[in-house]
């Protein structure tokens, strides 16, 4: 079922399978233009899951790994290595078994590393920038989002000031969802992504796929990519979307 803007699946296996295999192709095709490409990961379940299918993905050899840049869009501020950090989740799914660059794996700086949030945002924010050849933040060929219940991406939660941050990275403290320091990709620089992909699965997130959708509000519904934005779902978190037609 889709809309053009929203597909949905049938549940969160075939979601993951299917996201794994338009991840494989759009950074083939990325390649076969540039001979490199650039991805931005994101955390959470369903992006863990979608990294075991690239993983497991009989067409994995079609992407020379070796030519993939790889960015996060959010991190927990934990130290290194620290279990809840997205950068542990996607080097034990994926990243710790393919044959990449080291060079070309950019997470933000860990707890251990450097001493708060605003510090590792503005080290990101470098980085970022040197990469674009300082024109702010390199041109993403894919960027994921997972969701939150409460309508989060990346880490701007809804009423939080990082969610109004200029600039390409930025410091989050007080987030409702543990840990409180956080940092993030500003809304500004999702938003300048060739490609934009909001993965959801399961009933929690209905209510905040249906609300960003149909009223563009919650910081999910300000994703407006300079490319296109694509809502990838499985059928639970698609149950409120009434108003769309199949
Ligand atoms: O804290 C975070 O949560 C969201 C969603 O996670 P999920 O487990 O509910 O799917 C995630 O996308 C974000 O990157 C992460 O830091």
């Amino acid at each position: 079922m889709s809309t053009g803007a929203v597909i949905v699946h049938e549940d969160a296996e075939v979601l993951a399978e299917a996201v794994a295999s338009r991840l494989i192709n759009r950074l083939a095709d990325a390649q076969a233009q540039r001979g490199e490409a650039s991805i931005v990961l994101t955390g959470g379940r369903i992006a863990a899951k979608v990294y075991r299918y690239v993983l497991e993905s009989p067409i994995r050899s079609v992407v020379d790994w070796s030519k993939v840049d790889f960015w996060w869009g959010d991190e927990r501020f934990l130290p290194s290595g620290d279990p809840e950090r997205n950068e542990t989740q996607a080097r034990a799914a994926f990243l710790d078994r393919i044959l990449l660059d080291p060079e070309r794996v950019h997470p933000m700086a860990a707890a251990d590393e450097v001493g708060t949030p605003e510090e590792a945002a503005a080290r990101y924010a470098a980085e970022l920038e040197a990469a674009a050849g300082g024109a702010g933040v390199p041109a993403f060929d894919v960027l994921l989002l997972g969701i939150g219940e409460d309508g989060h991406v990346a880490s701007l939660f809804p009423g939080n000031p990082a969610l109004e941050a200029a600039g390409a990275a930025v410091g989050v403290h007080d987030s409702p969802k543990p840990p409180p320091e956080r940092v993030s990709l500003t809304l500004e620089a999702i938003n300048t992504a060739a490609a934009v992909w909001i993965i959801a699965s399961g009933e929690g997130k209905a209510a905040a796929v249906d609300e960003a959708l149909s009223k563009g509000e919650l910081p999910a519904g300000r994703v407006k990519a300079a490319g296109h934005t694509r809502w990838l779902v499985d059928k639970d978190a698609a149950a409120n979307l009434k108003h769309l037609e199949f």
